[in-house]
């Protein structure tokens, strides 16, 4: 059976070179996953099969063809018109995952794609996003206090914190304030556990196997009775939090557009729902597996927290060269409060593999024709670590190289929110969101690793295999700075 897979599979998605003699080298098809996602998100296959198969391959998931690109040349023949682009169907990963999010506005297409983004694009504007700063601090500095509070199981001389663990719902909180008007304790509690449903309900969607394939919505249990419940806590979350936000919130909270938006028809309610997850839920898992590394690779380099610190104390000074005022700083993107926090993205990007979507038209990449329809997916360490044109020092972790440069000078070669026409729709939010809280920890406390085999490269460091993005496990012990004791 194996056996006529393959070929079938071959015969089915044929990707020749240009002149027609070679086939597109990769992983052969291997029942009933292939090689997605349980080995291209959490085992990170991507240094071995670059290594096995070249800049250029082909892995299979379940049966869909995805083509492997990391050169800027080709991501740039590819993405120049991204808005035209269609995502895989669920992402690949089959029906659980398309019921918690297969109708959201990052899966969507063309004509579809746009009315959705009209819907819902309203609060994250990059006019927006300073004006949100004030609500971030709050919910950081409650944050911080809380984790003081626990200083004593954590030690008096400096904290041993896993960022992961410390603030994980910190984004959770500040996306619910700025969509439905700042979110009531029960709302937070509420929130909280839905969050933890959802969490079991997509590593389901990740592993696969039943939860691939269609057969597998018939067989009943737990999964499907995880799902309903699911399903009915998300929607009457958000039905209350419109009638709260319409009753008594504050009147522009965006949840009222939206739910505006399903009554006039541009939206179903399925569409609002799923979007609503992608921004609240799977966005939870990226920014803090994004932000992770931060700490992580200050605390092994204490010349780039004290420059940071400087800076920090110069804005908050509003000294000469500093930016005017702290939000001015918060905003800006080329301190290096800013540049760490995107050297720390290049070396640890956010996933090893970027989402799969198909160009609507043929393209020949790196040597081979890919069929109009058929998923592109970037593999983002070959481009943001070991492309020559990061420079021979492309290994090291050095903020400093995005200093003075311009975001067109990497265009093509650093994956972090997409490329071309369609892009993260949070970027400019979440900028904002991780400055503000790096910020905060850099003024406060000193870093130090607190973990084991000190000496080992970045590029040795593990990640959370529990998780399919990439999450930093290495503890660091943070300290409190003399000056604010
Ligand atoms: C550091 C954190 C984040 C990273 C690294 C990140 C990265 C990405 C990437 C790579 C994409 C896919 C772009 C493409 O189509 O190729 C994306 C899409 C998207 N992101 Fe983010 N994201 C982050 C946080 C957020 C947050 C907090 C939100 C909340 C609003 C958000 C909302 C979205 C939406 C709605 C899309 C789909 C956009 C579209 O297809 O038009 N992201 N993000």
């Amino acid at each position: 059976m194996f056996q006529t897979n393959q070929a079938y599979l071959g015969w089915r998605y044929p990707i020749k070179s240009a002149d027609g003699q070679n086939t597109i080298p990769g992983c052969p098809y291997v029942y009933p996953n292939g090689q997605g996602n349980m080995e291209k998100f959490y085992n990170d296959m991507s240094k071995k099969w670059r290594s096995d198969y070249g800049p250029i391959y082909r892995i299979w998931n379940g049966t869909r063809p995805e083509v492997i690109v990391g050169c800027p040349e080709d991501i740039k023949g590819i993405f120049r018109d991204s808005g035209e682009h269609l995502k895989a169907p669920d992402m690949n990963a089959g029906w659980v995952v398309g019921e918690l999010m297969g109708k959201c506005l990052g899966l969507a297409n063309q004509s579809d794609w746009s009315r959705i983004l009209a819907a819902m694009a309203g609060p994250f504007h990059q006019r927006a996003a300073s004006e949100y700063i004030d609500l971030m601090e709050k919910r950081v500095k409650k944050a911080m206090a809380e984790l003081e509070s626990k200083k004593d199981q954590l030690g008096q001389n400096g904290m041993v914190i896993n960022p992961a663990n410390e603030f994980l719902y910190l984004p959770l909180f500040i996306l619910g304030d700025i969509l439905y008007g700042s979110l009531d304790k029960e709302m937070e509690e509420d929130l909280r556990s839905i969050a933890l449903l959802r969490d079991q309900l997509w590593k389901e969607g990740m592993s696969g196997g039943l939860a691939r394939y269609a057969i597998g919505r018939f067989v009943p249990g737990g999964r499907r009775r995880m799902l309903l419940s699911f399903h009915r806590r998300w929607k009457s979350f958000n039905d209350r939090a419109y009638k709260r936000a319409q009753d008594s919130g504050p009147a522009n909270a965006p949840v009222i557009s939206m739910y505006r938006s399903v009554s006039e028809g541009a939206l179903t309610e399925t569409e609002l729902l799923h979007t609503l997850d992608e921004m609240i839920f799977v966005n939870l898992d990226v920014t803090v597996g994004n932000f992770s590394w931060n700490p992580v690779f200050l605390a092994v380099h204490p010349e780039f927290q004290q420059k940071i610190r400087e800076e920090i104390q110069q804005a908050r000074r509003g000294g000469e060269g500093a930016l005017g005022s702290w939000k001015a700083y918060l905003s800006s993107t080329s301190t290096l409060l800013m540049s760490s926090i995107l050297e720390s993205s290049r070396l640890k990007p956010m996933a090893s593999f970027a989402v799969p979507q198909s160009c609507p038209s043929e393209r020949v990449v790196g040597g081979f024709v890919i069929p109009a329809h058929t998923e592109i997916v970037v593999d983002t360490g070959a481009l943001n670590v070991e492309n020559p044109a990061w420079g021979a020092d492309r290994h090291e972790y050095n903020p400093e190289r995005f200093i003075g440069k311009n975001a067109v000078s990497w265009r093509y070669r650093f994956w972090r929110f997409g490329f071309g026409p369609r892009q993260c729709l949070g970027r400019h939010v979440v900028d904002i969101m991780l400055k503000t809280l790096l910020a905060e920890i850099v003024e406060n406390y000193t870093l130090t690793p607190g973990w084991e085999e000190r000496n080992k490269e970045h590029s040795e460091w593990a990640k959370d295999p529990e998780v399919w993005l990439n999450l930093a496990i290495q503890p660091t012990v943070w300290k409190k700075r003399e000056m604010h004791v």
